[in-house]
């Protein structure tokens, strides 16, 4: 399985300008900033869902070379509202979800045949990152992974997504504000500062 860094040169977006940023395999990369600083656009554009000046780098890999759909596969954004299109939440994933996976996410395995209208917000944001991991993505970009949970689903989220990326090696922008949680996960904190990225020490 191949293990690629990913590149953000000169990107820019709305007020943030000339972002330049590495992300290595299997790096967590904490991002924090106001509400409205521009958080969620910037994963959009690494995700080459907006326009935005700059260029990203997937390995080798230019995201201006790459047809988008097939970016978005590899470059994975998991936004914090999530989006379910069928009836049922097992129509949602095409392959075998593993019991254990759902257990680590406190969920139980009957939730595969649930109807999506009686998800929970907090359930529906665990599936997704399930079957955002499913598609076997090069980077994740999650917007607020957490948000939606309390705090002891919260860490049991943490857990089972740090032993993912770590085993998989995955380059992650992780949106989060809460300071525990990015001393929790982060190998490195940015903090989006006006129209710039600014590095923060770690705790
Ligand atoms: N497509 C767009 N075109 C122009 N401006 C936009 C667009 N989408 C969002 N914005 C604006 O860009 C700014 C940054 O939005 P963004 O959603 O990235 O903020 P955020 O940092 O993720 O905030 P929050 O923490 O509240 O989720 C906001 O002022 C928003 O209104």
């Amino acid at each position: 399985m191949s293990r690629k860094c990913l590149r953000l040169d000169r990107v820019a977006i709305g007020e943030l300008a000339e972002v330049g940023l590495a992300v290595g395999p299997g790096e967590i990369v904490c991002l924090s900033g106001a509400s409205g600083s521009g958080k969620s656009r910037l994963l959009r554009a690494v995700a080459d869902l907006e326009p935005h000046e700059g260029e990203v780098w997937l390995g080798g890999q230019a995201q201006s070379d790459t047809p988008a759909h097939r970016w978005r596969r590899q470059v994975m954004l998991v936004p914090a509202e999530s989006q379910w299109w069928a009836d049922r939440v097992d129509e949602h994933f095409p392959e075998r979800i593993d019991d254990d996976d759902l257990e680590s996410l406190g969920l139980e395995p009957e939730v595969m045949s649930w109807q999506v209208g009686r998800l929970s917000s907090g359930e529906k944001q665990r599936l997704a990152l399930l079957r955002g991991l499913g598609r076997q993505p090069a980077v994740l970009l999650l917007d607020e992974p957490t948000a939606n949970l309390d705090e002891a689903t919260t860490q049991r989220v943490e857990t089972w997504l740090l032993t993912k990326v770590r085993i998989l090696g995955r380059p992650v922008l992780w949106v989060a504000h809460d300071k525990g949680q990015i001393a929790r996960v982060a190998d490195r904190h940015l903090r989006i500062d006006g129209s710039r990225l600014v590095e923060e020490a770690m705790a």
